[in-house]
């Protein structure tokens, strides 16, 4: 796949081994930065890397700060978007599978750099399933729309 992945300062170190690791696994990987020491603001790098995937040029993006929230908010703004930040495998996974996340973000303060390969793997490995998800994405892409989502349910599906 073709992944964007951007840092602000507080993890160009944990930016580069995980772009490395993701090159490793066979994708083609395109690192925004930044590399610049000095403390960066996180809004930027969180947009550039949300409005490339939204508009194609990438399949998916990884973004990285301190704790990984303020870039995933950043992230989250762009429409269609939609950027989980986690610090276990089980959320990644779950957030593909039901949620059909294009971003994941890391917090290089929070987390350890292997563990972030981990979880990054598992993430561009699981797949979306469809179903009753799609319904629930699409509610997520009408409210991107300003569109207001009715309570609906599955007559019959009770769990
Ligand atoms: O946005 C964040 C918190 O949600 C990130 O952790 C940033 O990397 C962090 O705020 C940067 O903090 P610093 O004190 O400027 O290094």
């Amino acid at each position: 796949m073709r992944i964007v992945i951007a840092s602000d300062h507080a993890a160009i170190g944990f930016r580069r081994e995980l772009a490395d690791a993701v090159r490793a696994l066979g994708h083609d990987v395109t690192d925004l930065g930044t590399n610049d020491p000095d403390r960066a603001d996180y809004p930027y790098f969180g947009q550039q890397a949300a409005e490339a995937v939204a508009a194609g040029r990438f399949d998916r993006g990884i973004l990285i700060c301190g704790s990984g929230v303020g870039i995933s908010i950043a992230a989250n703004k762009t429409h269609g978007i939609r950027c989980v930040v986690c610090s276990e495998p089980y959320s990644a996974v779950l957030s593909r599978n039901h949620n059909d996340t294009n971003m994941l973000a890391l917090g290089a303060r929070v987390i350890g750099v292997e563990l972030g390969k981990m979880i990054t793997a598992m993430w561009l490995e699981a797949e979306f399933e469809g179903g009753r998800h799609q319904r629930r994405v699409n509610q997520l892409g009408a409210i991107d729309d300003g569109i207001e989502v009715e309570d609906q349910v599955d007559p019959g599906s009770r769990c």
